[in-house]
């Protein structure tokens, strides 16, 4: 498989790591100080590109990529207000996107954790729920995407809470989710909660970025011949 990199920081790296080591080919790497060369013909020379930039240039990333017709399979958070924008574009031009917030694997288990132990707390009012997350100080947007999508999936159970906060807040409605910015954490998110009698905690700890940047691989290689929008519920066949 023939790959273009948009983005090469540390998840640019990681992946490029990965990607050899499976016996794929870098055909093009995009950095901030080379974006003019991220043009049709450029991206076309590769089977799929794998973006990972920030919440500032995500979306132009994107906009290029489909309408370069080349399957994208993006990590960048914090653009998300924009995600009915990309997917118009993407259906009205038929082409293939993959999106996640976090590609690795054991994430992906946690998201399913995360949304059964919601779905039995919706009974118990006596428990409240928090969040955390700690990433390394580089980290551009909080909270971090991974928590965000956990914040949706608990929302969509406990109806007493009504909305995230990233900030202390004295309300039962919101849940807060608290942003820790300390070196080199590359993720941690934490589910919490508790009552009068008892706490229960669910944490997912990444060591480093291998899990990420594999699951972008992993969906690139799923997404290549095909059009939609995909996740990594798709990817990893978790329905
Ligand atoms: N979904 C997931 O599983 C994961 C998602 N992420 C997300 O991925 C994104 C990147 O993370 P990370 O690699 O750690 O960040 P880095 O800052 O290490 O890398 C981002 C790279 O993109 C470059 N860049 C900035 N603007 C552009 C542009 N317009 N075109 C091309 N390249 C550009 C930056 O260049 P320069 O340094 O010169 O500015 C930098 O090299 C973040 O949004 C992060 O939250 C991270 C890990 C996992
Ligand atoms: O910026 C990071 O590093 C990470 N970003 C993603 C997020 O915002 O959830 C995924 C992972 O936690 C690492």
């Amino acid at each position: 498989m023939k790959i273009a990199l948009i983005g090469y920081g540390k998840m640019g790296h990681a992946i490029e790591e990965i990607a050899v080591k499976k016996g794929h080919e870098i055909v093009l790497k995009i950095n901030i100080d080379n974006v003019e060369e991220m043009m049709p013909e450029n991206l076309q020379r590769a089977d799929v590109a794998i973006e990972f930039t920030g919440p500032e240039s995500a979306v132009e990333n994107l906009e290029k990529c489909i309408n370069a017709g080349v399957p994208v399979v993006s990590g960048s958070t914090g653009w998300l207000n924009k995600w009915e924008d990309i997917k118009k574009l993407c259906n009205d031009r038929g082409g293939s996107l993959v999106y996640a917030s976090n590609y690795s694997i054991g994430v992906n288990l946690f998201f399913e954790l995360n949304s059964y132990l919601s779905s039995l707390m919706k009974e118990y009012g006596e428990y409240d729920v928090v969040m955390e997350e700690i990433h390394h100080t580089q980290k551009k947007d909080a909270p971090s995407g991974t928590a965000i999508t956990l914040a949706e999936q608990i929302l969509q159970n406990v109806k007493r809470k009504k909305n995230w906060v990233n900030e202390q807040s004295n309300s039962k409605e919101d849940l807060v989710i608290i942003s820790d910015r300390v070196d080199p954490a590359p993720g941690t998110h934490k589910v919490k909660y508790t009552s009068a009698i008892d706490d229960i905690e669910i944490i997912h700890t990444a060591h480093n970025r291998i899990g990420f940047a594999g699951g972008a691989v992993k969906a690139a290689e799923f997404v290549v011949g095909k059009k939609g929008i995909f996740n990594m519920k798709d990817v990893l066949g978790l329905g």
